[in-house]
């Protein structure tokens, strides 16, 4: 189903007089349906009116645009009538006036009669009758926000728009209002979309309640619905019992906004247009195929051209000394797998949290589960399969590697068990290895299968003593790989150098996804110094058919690894947050109550947007959307608690604030 108004990863820049500009609004994509009652909330300044006068056609957005009904909104209409909080109305004309002028301009085809029925229907809507020839300087300020909603709905517009119309009123003329409107939107099924800062007001109204972060570049932090039977009154609505966990939530949304915004100040806030603060940097990766971003910056120019004319290649064996490489400051930044900058942040292994940031995804998928050859030849070929198999033998308890707490592998083999009944602590025992060192170990009968990315899995393969059971694009096709990640600090005192750094990272990942460069890329990472491995094992799914050892006909893989395509490089605050819910699935974190603080703390859309914008490339956003794996679970990110909570098999759950502002920043 199409949604009835579909507010289309709207931007608005706003141009300021310093020759500068200031984001007011970032990626917002927003479905509402015909006759629901959304109320945007957030703080002073974060943009709800932007947004409201983007919607009304008032005002235009920078990027995206607004959908009426599979119509383009491009200027203000009678079908969007909007509501202000100063009324409106013209002073030298009566109530019944107003409401007659708006009438006649809309309805000038009816008739006399017709249109006169009309605009007394609605004097009696808003029970004005007694005043219906008062002049608005008689009138009180509720009476007179009663008379901008008699001649908004009179119209009968599609879309009801109200910004903050009750703002100006006392309390008890706001409550008798409030419920007047909630009762003719009912009634009418006016679909409406109103601006408020009053979290009581958003409970009573709304459907749900979309709350905008503060901006600049505000976003959507959240989206509650509020499952409050209708028809409403205000007693059942704060006697409901779900209405003190909503108020809650709406309250600690708006506190960790708050919080944010102070840190913000301290942080500069603009990225300054002179030339970079540090050239010479020391840059931690992996030996793996996805470590081909960071070799072609150096190798084809991309770090020189940006700048970064000092880059030193850092070749680690492990994450671990890639954790430890960036929190001690001996690495200014690194490849890292993708839970890593989360967790560092907010400590995981009850290590000291040190604030990490990424800016930029390095690639999607390029994974795999390679299983020993013993499994293929006791018939195993599937999932189904493997759990009987390792059911049979109850005194035996399978190892399997995989090479970091934090990183995808752990998380997509856990995933992977987990969706068939395979207890990933209980019945196998699961082992950190650095990915360089899976062959040897499944060779010499350490462990019995592993994830991890290639040329790991096709070197098994090759050397038949391992055989692909999945690859990741079996179980979550395009999700997130590896990142790049500097420390919170780092990014703060190097705002320039990070920016470099990502835009020669970004010129690198197009490079590596034009198909045509891939084979002088095999050459150049299977050198010593990089990936030290043979071509044939690098080739495989990354350019040429990949070949599981199952005995079927290998296959053209074309996503892979991904570098840049299908909006690889952003760095999506939902696949964020669905890594902290897995990690506080399995006990890895507690899962952040400040979730939202925590996600868009580490995960810098921001500085990646700007890179993007100075490379002239599309400042590509994933959408704010559930999505499902391959077990067919759903995940919605406006929901990860009831998520959770809804998982069969998980460790015992934590939910714990992070206090990220009591995290020191200087590290030694
Ligand atoms: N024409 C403009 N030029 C520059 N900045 C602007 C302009 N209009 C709005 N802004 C900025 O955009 C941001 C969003 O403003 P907006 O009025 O939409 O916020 P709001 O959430 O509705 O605030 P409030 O609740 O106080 O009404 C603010 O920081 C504001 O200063």
């Amino acid at each position: 189903m199409t949604a009835f108004l579909e507010v289309d990863h709207v931007d608005k820049v706003f141009p300021l007089a310093d020759g500068g500009r200031y984001i007011a609004l970032k990626n917002i994509h927003l479905e509402i349906k015909q006759g629901e009652f959304v109320c945007l909330l957030g703080h002073s300044g974060c943009g709800k009116s932007t947004l409201l006068n983007i919607v009304a056609g008032l005002d235009k957005p920078t990027q995206g645009g607004i959908i009426l009904e599979n119509k383009q909104v491009k200027q203000p209409g009678p079908d969007r009538m909007v509501v202000f909080q100063n009324y409106s109305l013209l002073p030298w004309k009566t109530v019944r006036q107003n409401i007659s002028l708006a009438v006649n301009q809309v309805y000038s085809h009816k008739s006399d009669r017709d249109r006169r029925a009309i605009v007394e229907e609605h004097i009696d809507m808003v029970n004005l009758r007694h005043a219906a020839d008062k002049h608005p300087s008689e009138l009180s300020g509720g009476m007179k926000q009663r008379v901008a909603i008699a001649r908004a709905l009179a119209i009968r517009p599609k879309l009801l728009l109200l910004d903050e119309p009750f703002g100006a009123l006392d309390a008890l003329t706001r409550g008798s209002l409030q419920e007047q409107l909630m009762k003719i939107c009912q009634e009418h099924q006016v679909t409406c979309l109103m601006v408020t800062h009053d979290a009581d007001e958003a409970l009573l109204l709304a459907d749900r309640i979309v709350m905008l972060t503060n901006g600049p570049e505000s976003h959507i932090g959240q989206i509650l619905n509020i499952n409050i039977p209708r028809p409403r009154n205000r007693l059942e609505v704060v006697n409901h019992p779900n209405y003190y966990p909503l108020r809650s939530e709406i309250v600690y949304f708006l506190n960790q906004q708050k919080k944010a915004k102070k840190r913000q100040t301290k942080a500069p806030a603009v990225i300054s247009s002179h030339g970079i603060e540090k050239a010479n940097l020391e840059l931690g990766f992996i030996p793996l195929t996805d470590c081909a971003p960071l070799i072609v910056a150096q190798e084809k120019g991309f770090f020189a051209k940006h700048g970064l004319t000092g880059v030193n290649l850092v070749k680690e064996s492990s994450w671990s000394a890639i954790a430890s490489g960036v929190t001690s400051g001996k690495l200014d930044a690194a490849q890292m797998v993708a839970g890593m900058p989360l967790a560092l942040t907010i400590g995981m292994n009850n290590n000291t949290p040190v604030p990490t940031v990424t800016a930029l995804t390095l690639s999607h998928n390029g994974n795999a589960i390679t299983l020993s050859k013993e499994f293929y030849e006791r018939g195993v070929r599937t999932l189904a399969d493997f759990k009987k198999a390792i059911a049979i033998d109850s005194d035996r308890v399978y190892t399997l590697g995989m090479v970091d707490d934090a990183s995808m592998h752990n998380l997509m083999l856990r995933y992977w068990l987990a969706a068939d009944g395979i207890d990933p602590d209980r019945d196998v025992n699961l082992v950190v290895i650095p990915p360089a060192e899976m062959v040897a170990n499944l060779k010499a009968g350490k462990i019995d299968g592993y994830c991890a990315g290639e040329p790991w899995n096709s070197q098994a393969v090759q050397e038949n003593i391992g055989f692909v059971i999945a690859t990741d694009l079996d179980i979550w096709p395009n999700y997130l790989e590896k990142v790049l990640g500097v420390r919170e600090d780092w990014a703060n005192q190097y705002p320039e150098t990070h920016l470099a750094l990502i835009k020669a990272l970004m010129e690198a990942c197009q490079y590596c996804d034009d198909r045509r460069h891939r084979e002088e890329i095999v050459q150049l990472i299977s050198q010593p110094q990089y990936v030290g491995s043979a071509p044939e094992y690098i080739r495989p799914g990354f350019l040429d058919a990949y070949n599981r050892g199952t005995g079927e006909p290998s296959q053209l893989l074309p996503k892979y690894n991904e570098f840049y395509l299908n909006k690889t490089n952003y760095p999506s605050r939902v696949e964020g947050l669905w890594i902290l819910v897995q990690m506080a699935r399995w006990g890895i974190l507690p899962f952040p109550r400040n979730w939202i603080e925590i996600v868009d703390r580490v995960r810098r859309t921001d500085v990646y947007s700007e890179a993007a914008r100075q490379l002239n490339l599309p400042g590509l956003a994933p959408e704010r959307t559930s999505f499902q794996l391959f077990d067919g679970s759903v995940f919605n990110p406006d929901n990860p608690l009831e998520y959770l909570q809804g998982l069969k098999i998980k460790r015992e759950i934590r939910v714990e604030e992070v206090q990220i502002d009591l995290i020191p920043t200087e590290v030694a």
